[in-house]
């Protein structure tokens, strides 16, 4: 790989994704200036190209403050521009004018309260429609009454794929760094659920995209017109937010029953299950496809993990219960685990519903069954009681997993209770039916965690293992 300060950047920074792999840097695709000229730093965003001996790409979003060159020190990017002349670029991700200019930009993008939005439109904020790179920026709800110029800003601090910035403590700007042409699933399921009025989420206040050309800016296809990629995302910032891991693992430590907790946050999931399905509808798979599919990944991660291989027999037995059924699926959270959900003062939230990030776009937009998400609760409730391999352990967890189910059975309106009890039962024919598909949901997350972790944490890899093993036995017996 030949060396540059931006490729060096780029390849150190947290959200990369191709390490250990040989990157190279096909190109940078600049969006248009988000000050006007002769305001210094003069800032914007670019989008970086990776390449790969493979013939793979990825493209990454950079946040770049320039200066003349001459005033600039240890520039990862130099420019000749019409409108600057010769610029030199540091990156501008703690820059707070940048982050001004950002807010700026979606603050004053196109209003869209109706349900037709699409991500891109006629109307960008930055650019002229005709231009080869459109940066077209949409707000919602009661985003703009505000007065965003001033607010003090700062990066989140905290362990993120993305990067965020925080405004005050009002709203907070999700800068997703790996993007993906097409609609971003985080902000295409925020915005549903922010239009149906769920107080499960941070409510969406706005969202920026870029309208890359395939022809310049994106990776090589036959396809031409700009296609809407989504940049950026401002939601809610939500006060004391706790997150759920946190949380599970202090209470676990202390022997302190989270049951209830457990059942408050299966029925936030349920409620945001409940909205879902009415915007997004709801139909029926294949079982037996879902089957396949499974079955492919048991496969492929027994080519990552060997230790998979001999449970691939009892596995597929497992799988096969799903051949049965017709399955309801609808829109899903994707990749639910504790870590996603914030316990505040108005109760859980839940957030980032970007799904399993080894999935294509297509995949993660794709409806799903809810056990999906209930499996990845249970899960995740599994992890955390395997940092206390004790009887409190075992009984902590199997309290939490219980409540967890209840809270959602009750919320879906699965099961009748006079105090929780829902008056709108969502219209699964035999919810009953339907849970004889947790186990192979949970297989199928169990196996997605032994690959996620074989490749990102070695040392958690007994965690899952351990599942995929106890579910492969009481398939067997
Ligand atoms: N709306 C919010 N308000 C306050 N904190 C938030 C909010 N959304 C996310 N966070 C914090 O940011 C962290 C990362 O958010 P997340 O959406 O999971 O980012 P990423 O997908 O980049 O990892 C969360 O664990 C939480 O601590
Ligand atoms: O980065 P994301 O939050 O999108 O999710 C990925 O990383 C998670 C780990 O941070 C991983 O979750 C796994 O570990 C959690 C504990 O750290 C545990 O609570 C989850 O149940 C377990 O799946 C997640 O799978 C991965 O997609």
């Amino acid at each position: 790989m030949t060396s540059t300060p931006l490729l060096d950047h780029i390849t150190a920074a947290r959200w990369f994704g191709g390490k250990g792999r040989r990157p190279r840097l096909v190109g940078v695709t600049p969006l248009p200036w988000l000050r006007p000229p002769g305001d210094w730093p003069a800032v914007r965003i670019e989008i970086a190209e990776i390449g790969y001996p493979e013939g793979d790409t990825e493209l990454y979003q950079l946040l770049i403050s320039y200066r003349p060159e001459q005033d600039q020190q240890q520039p990862l990017i130099a420019v000749q521009d019409p409108d600057h002349g010769r610029l030199a670029g540091v990156d501008g991700t703690d820059d707070p004018v940048l982050h001004a200019a950002l807010l700026e930009t979606i603050l004053s993008g196109r209003r869209s309260d109706d349900d037709s939005s699409t991500g891109i439109g006629p109307s960008p904020a930055v650019g002229e429609p005709g231009d080869d790179t459109l940066l077209a920026a949409h707000v919602i709800g009661a985003a703009q009454d505000g007065e965003p110029a001033g607010l003090p800003s700062r990066i989140f601090a905290g362990e993120q794929s993305n990067t965020s910035i925080l405004y005050a403590d009002v709203a907070l700007l999700k800068i997703f760094r790996r993007l993906q042409p097409g609609r971003n699933p985080d902000i295409a399921i925020h915005e549903q659920l922010t239009r149906a009025g769920n107080r499960r989420i941070a409510r969406l206040q706005g969202w920026l995209t870029a309208g890359l050309r395939h022809d310049r800016d994106l990776p090589s296809s036959a396809e031409s017109g700009p296609v809407g990629t989504d940049l950026a995302m401002l939601v809610q910032q939500l006060p004391n937010a706790r997150n759920g891991w946190e949380l599970a693992l202090t209470a676990l430590g202390d022997g302190q029953d989270l049951s209830r907790a457990a059942a408050d946050l299966g029925s936030a999931l349920a409620d945001i299950h409940r909205d879902l399905r009415t915007r997004f509808g709801s139909q029926q798979a294949d079982g037996t496809e879902l089957a396949d599919a499974m079955a492919t990944r048991v496969a492929a991660a027994a080519l990552v993990v060997p230790e998979l291989g001999p449970l691939q027999a009892p596995l597929s037995r497992l799988l096969d219960r799903l051949r049965s059924h017709s399955v309801d699926v609808q829109r899903v959270h994707g990749d639910f685990h504790l870590g996603q959900a914030l316990l505040t003062d108005d109760g859980w939230k839940i957030i980032d519903f970007e799904g399993e990030p080894a999935k294509t776009l297509a995949e993660r937009h794709r409806p799903d069954s809810v056990w999906r998400d209930i499996a990845g609760a249970l899960r995740s409730i599994d992890y955390a009681a395997a940092h206390r391999r004790d009887a409190v352990g075992d009984r902590w967890s199997a309290d939490c997993r219980q409540g967890f189910l209840d809270g959602y059975r009750r919320s879906a309106g699965w099961q009748p209770d006079d105090s929780h009890g829902s008056s709108d039962p969502d219209d699964r024919s035999d919810p009953a039916e339907q849970e004889a598909l947790l186990p192979a949901y949970l297989a199928d997350k169990a196996i997605y965690e032994v690959v996620y972790e074989a490749r990102n944490r070695p040392d958690w890899l007994p965690i899952p293992l351990a599942a995929v093993t106890a579910l492969a036995d009481g398939a067997a017996s």
